[in-house]
């Protein structure tokens, strides 16, 4: 017994429909999923680019997708994502290959490296130097400089690139997140892969024989992974080591400014907790001993940002930028009575229980208190998972709220910004913002 709902027709099946724009500026679920759940209840089946797929709003659904990992689900992504990411790509790879490169990643962007690294005075410089900029110009966009902040300092941390050097990769990657579709078009010969090639080559020339000989000479992040495929033996081929790179920067740029842009409007409608905020980050730098203020934010400060934890963590709730969470079925599942059978994909959909109003009261409304006392919710839970669950849990989770809580606390001790158009959202249903985000900022005294 199928779980109820429509195929659509075939071959596309409900592909349009899914990705029809919900042009209302509202945070609610997607039109889409709204609809089928009102119709057939939390768990239903439909049909994407070609795939038989389950929808899932359901609690124990969700937790079991997340938990039996490699067991009953693994993760899946659409051929074409797939064919975009890097058939090699860490989404791709199972098993201990998986925990291989995902224990590589958080050895760099896990919270022990980002407390003892010098990514704190890193992230400090590039938040103070982009507001400094954009506090003398008549007007920003903030979609737009948001992420070429945070690009730039991702592919200083990833590739080692000074930003007058990633502007072009920045354009491909731009671009792509413009019109997934037409991306293909930029594989051959991308920026990126250049770019790559020119860093590992120089990273090479500049080492010497003798692998380890290179490791640490950047800093960033290729270094790590150039020690790794020139091991005697090593593990990461050349391609997965490119499509983990590749990921990284895909992950690390939109997520993170999307989140910030939000975060940024979400204050200016929300006063009241936008003056909670600045009271919470003055009183930091009130109890800064004097003579200390050079020095910037300590990880002990940022660790006592827990109002700023709380608004990142209302905004990603309201945000859902991943609308949905893609797994495969590796053998037939029973559910409540239903089978989702071998192979078909499963969508655990977070905007259905971050917007559920059994869980969060009045839902559409932007209360960050609502995460009091609640910080087990760090690492994901049942009713909160804008950052995935289980195995896969977002391995730039950490990394991402440093550089928003330092964006924040620069933005609200420093500067005042108003608003000068647009912050209108779409969902597609990604979040969107059409008309962009345009604000005036300016220093406070
Ligand atoms: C607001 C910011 C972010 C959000 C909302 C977000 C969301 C997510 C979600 C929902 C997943 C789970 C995907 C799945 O289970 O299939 C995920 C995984 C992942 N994220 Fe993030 N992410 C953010 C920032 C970042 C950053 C800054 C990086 C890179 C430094 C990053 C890199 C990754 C990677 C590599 C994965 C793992 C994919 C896998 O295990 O297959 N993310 N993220």
């Amino acid at each position: 017994r199928l779980p109820p709902g429509s195929m659509g027709f075939p071959l596309v099946g409900e592909t349009l429909q899914f990705f029809s724009p919900d042009d209302d500026d509202s945070f609610d679920v997607p039109r889409f999923v709204r609809h089928r759940l009102a119709r057939y209840g939390p768990v239903f089946k439909t049909s994407l680019v070609g795939h038989a797929v389950v929808v899932s709003a359901d609690e124990e659904l969700n937790h079991m997708v997340f938990q039996q990992e490699g067991q009953l689900f693994q993760s899946w992504y659409p051929d074409s994502f797939v064919e975009i990411l890097g058939r090699d790509n860490v989404g791709e790879q199972q098993g201990a290959m998986f925990r291989y490169l995902k224990n590589m990643v958080l050895r760099y962007f896990g919270p022990e490296s980002l407390r003892d690294s010098t990514m704190l005075r890193d992230v400090e410089h590039a938040v103070a130097s982009s507001l400094c900029t954009w506090s003398t110009l008549p007007a920003v966009e903030l979609k737009e400089a948001v992420s070429t902040m945070v690009f730039d300092l991702s592919a200083n941390k990833l590739l080692g690139l000074e930003p007058s050097r990633s502007k072009v990769l920045r354009k491909s990657f731009f671009d792509f997140v413009r019109g997934l579709i037409s991306f293909p078009l930029y594989l051959p010969g991308t920026a990126y892969y250049s770019c790559m090639q020119e860093r590992k080559r120089s990273v090479l020339v500049h080492g010497g024989p003798g692998g380890n000989e290179r490791a640490g000479r950047y800093g960033d992040f290729l270094d790590c992974v150039v020690q790794e495929i020139t091991r005697e033996k090593p593990l990461v081929t050349d391609k997965m080591a490119l499509d983990l790179m590749f990921v990284l920067l895909f992950a690390s740029f939109h997520t993170t400014s999307l989140a910030l842009t939000l975060a940024v409007k979400l204050l200016a409608d929300h006063p009241h907790v936008l003056e909670e905020l600045t009271v919470e980050h003055e009183t930091i730098l009130k109890d800064r001993k004097a003579g200390r203020e050079s020095d910037g934010i300590t990880w002990t400060e940022y660790k006592s940002m827990t109002f700023t934890s709380q608004v990142i963590n209302e905004t990603v709730r309201l945000a859902n930028i991943a609308p949905g969470i893609f797994r495969k079925t590796l053998k037939d599942v029973q559910f409540k009575g239903y089978t989702i059978p071998a192979g078909w994909g499963v969508m655990v959909c977070p905007p259905a229980v971050h917007l559920n109003p059994s869980i969060y009261p009045d839902p559409l409304t932007f209360n960050p208190s609502r995460f009091k006392d609640k910080p087990e919710i760090n690492r994901g839970s049942r009713h909160f998972m804008a950052f995935g669950g289980g195995l896969r849990f977002c391995v730039g989770a950490d990394f991402s709220k440093l550089q928003m809580s330092i964006f924040l606390h620069f933005l609200v001790t420093r500067y005042r910004w108003k608003n000068l158009g647009g912050g209108k959202i779409v969902r597609t249903p990604g979040l969107e913002f059409p008309d962009g985000y345009h604000v005036q900022i300016r220093h406070s005294d």
